[in-house]
């Protein structure tokens, strides 16, 4: 491991996670560690576990077998309620689709989180349009997902996984569906902000190009982690 300063706890561990999907192991005792502030980039052929992984790591799943701990916690053995929480608060998604509420306009899709932890309309509105304004998404606030171009409706999803100020963000695939420079845009963004509020990325990518903008590269190969994990 490299001395960069950064601290060496891992703010999230995951141990020899084993998760099946019926007869399918997806899974099968994949180890991965990620440090605060960490932009981390899980590569790897198509089915070799990645979703599963970040399910896994995001809490969205259980694993079989394993553990994953975050700050402390055992995620793995958190009740519902709590890791529902953990989601709200620390947490960010975006997948590669984006998954904007389609009736919603832009604005009010970012600002929905903050709803959700409980700030005033206002104040939520006000914020989520400082944040789509970091994200370039100018003059678009008021469009509802389906009148935006993808590249715009990707910043926009990232914008509402990074307005709470979530410990980690969990990227799965988020430039899957765009063009080359859409998918710089993107990426662009989604570093620059994460590295200007220190927050950590899980990013899941086949594309060498946008594992590059990692700090950081481990490959999954059926369902473990090949021992390509070095610091960077
Ligand atoms: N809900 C599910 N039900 C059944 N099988 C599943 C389910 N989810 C994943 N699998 C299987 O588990 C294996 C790992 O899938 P996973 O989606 O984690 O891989 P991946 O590396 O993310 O793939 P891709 O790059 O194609 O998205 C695959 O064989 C897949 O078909």
């Amino acid at each position: 491991m490299s001395n960069t300063g950064r601290s060496t706890v891992p703010l999230l561990a995951a141990r020899d996670l084993v998760k099946a999907h019926g007869r399918t192991e997806a899974l099968r005792g994949a180890s991965v560690e990620l440090r605060a502030g960490e932009i981390l980039a899980v590569t790897g052929a198509s089915g070799s576990g990645k979703s599963t992984l970040l399910h896994c790591l995001a809490g969205i799943v259980r694993p079989d077998t394993g553990s994953v701990t975050y700050g402390g916690e055992r995620l793995d053995q958190l009740p519902e309620q709590r890791l529902s929480e953990l989601r709200r608060t620390e947490f960010g998604v975006v997948f590669q689709f984006g998954q904007l509420i389609p009736e919603l306009t832009a604005l009010d899709n970012v600002a929905l989180p903050l709803l959700l932890a409980g700030a005033r309309r206002q104040e939520a509105q006000a914020k989520a349009g400082e944040w789509l304004e970091r994200f370039g998404v100018r003059g678009q606030e008021e469009l509802r997902p389906g009148e935006m171009s993808g590249g715009q409706a990707q910043r926009a999803a990232l914008a509402r996984a990074l307005v709470t100020g979530p410990k980690i963000v969990f990227a799965d695939e988020p430039t899957g569906a765009l063009d080359s420079l859409a998918s710089e845009q993107v990426m662009t963004a989604l570093t620059h902000t994460a590295r200007e509020s220190g927050t950590a990325v899980l990013l899941i990518t086949h594309d060498a190009q946008v594992a590059a903008y990692a700090d950081r590269e481990v490959r999954l190969a059926d369902g473990a982690v090949t021992p390509l994990e070095v610091a960077a």
